[in-house]
Parts: C-alpha cells; sequence; structure tokens
C-alpha cells in the first residue's frame, strides 16, 4: 500500500469529524501506518495541551490504516479495546503518530500505538488496540 491509497482509506471510511482532524498518512509498511496530526488550538484543552480525546481518535485511525497495510488493502474492522496513557503533553506541535501491527490473526488483530510530537524528547502518549476482522 502507498501513502496515497492510506489517504484514500482514510476519506472513505472515517467519520467527517474524524476528517476535520486533519489526519494524513505519511508512510505504510507491511505492518505499520505512520500519520501527522497537525496542530491546531482547536484541539487543546485549558492550559494549552492537545487533548486526549484527539490523540485517541488518533490512535484509533493510524490502527486502522496500518491493519489495512498489513491486509494489502481496507477490509471491515471495528475496534473492540484501546488503552491509552499520556505520557507528556503536546503544546504548539504537530503529532506523529506510528501503528505497528503486532500480530495479525484470522479474526482479531492486535497493535501498538506511539504518539509523539514532532522535534518532541519523548513519546507523549502510548496505546495498545485490539480490532476484530469483520471482513
Ligand atoms: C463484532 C463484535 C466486535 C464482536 O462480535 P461477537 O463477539 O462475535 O458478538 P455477537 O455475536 O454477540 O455479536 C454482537 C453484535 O455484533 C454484530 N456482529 C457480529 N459479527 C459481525 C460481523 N462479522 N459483521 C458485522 N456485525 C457483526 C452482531 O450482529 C451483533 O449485533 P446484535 O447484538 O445481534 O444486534 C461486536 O462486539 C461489536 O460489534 N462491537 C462493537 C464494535 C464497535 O462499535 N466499535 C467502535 C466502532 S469501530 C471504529 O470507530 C474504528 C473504525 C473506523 C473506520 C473504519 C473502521 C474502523
Amino acid at each position: 500500500m502507498t501513502p496515497e491509497e492510506g489517504d484514500a482509506i482514510l476519506k472513505d471510511n472515517f467519520a467527517p469529524w474524524v476528517l476535520d482532524l486533519g489526519l494524513s498518512v505519511e508512510e505504510v509498511g507491511e505492518r505499520h501506518a505512520l500519520l501527522r496530526l497537525p496542530w491546531s488550538g482547536r484541539l487543546a484543552r485549558e492550559g494549552g495541551g492537545i487533548s486526549g480525546q484527539a490523540l485517541m481518535a488518533a490512535a484509533d485511525t493510524a490502527t486502522v490504516i496500518a491493519i489495512s497495510s498489513a491486509r494489502g488493502g481496507f477490509v471491515p474492522m471495528t475496534t473492540v479495546q484501546q488503552s491509552t496513557t499520556f505520557q507528556r503533553p503536546v503544546t504548539e506541535a504537530d503529532v506523529l503518530v506510528e501503528a505497528r501491527v503486532t500480530k495479525l490473526g484470522r479474526t482479531l488483530a492486535f497493535a501498538e500505538i506511539t504518539l509523539s510530537a514532532e522535534g518532541g524528547p519523548g513519546p507523549a502518549a502510548r496505546a495498545s488496540t485490539v480490532y476484530a476482522l469483520l471482513g
């Protein structure tokens, strides 16, 4: 899969409010995807840091792209579980969202996601996700 194909999956399969986050696919590999969440003050909470809700949506979205890449294209799937830790605030920076598929089964897929402020000192958040593959 190419980043352009990843962007097309975004456009065709996600809710309008998720598309409003402005996510774009920077890189896709055999079992991973790298997305960019552009900084916007609209995503910030009191104190100026990016909201956890935006980061969780970005992690969920990046996982769909990574699983699609691992499967060679989009297949119907649904999130079953996501667990997220928030480790550093992000202010005034894009967030790079890297999702890696750690197990691709027949009916379930597992992924680990690292979200980092561009140029930042380390992960801003990490997530673990489980997806049911429906097709
Ligand atoms: C399907 C499953 C994950 C597992 O089901 P099981 O453990 O086997 O449970 P059970 O047999 O008890 O069935 C329960 C119900 O499931 C239905 N159903 C079952 N199999 C299929 C099937 N193959 N296909 C379709 N439906 C199927 C079945 O009709 C039944 O409905 P009923 O109760 O009779 O009316 C279920 O727990 C579920 O739907 N959870 C909600 C997940 C969810 O909403 N996540 C958040 C949204 S994802 C997101 O946003 C990310 C994203 C973005 C863009 C693009 C992509 C992703």
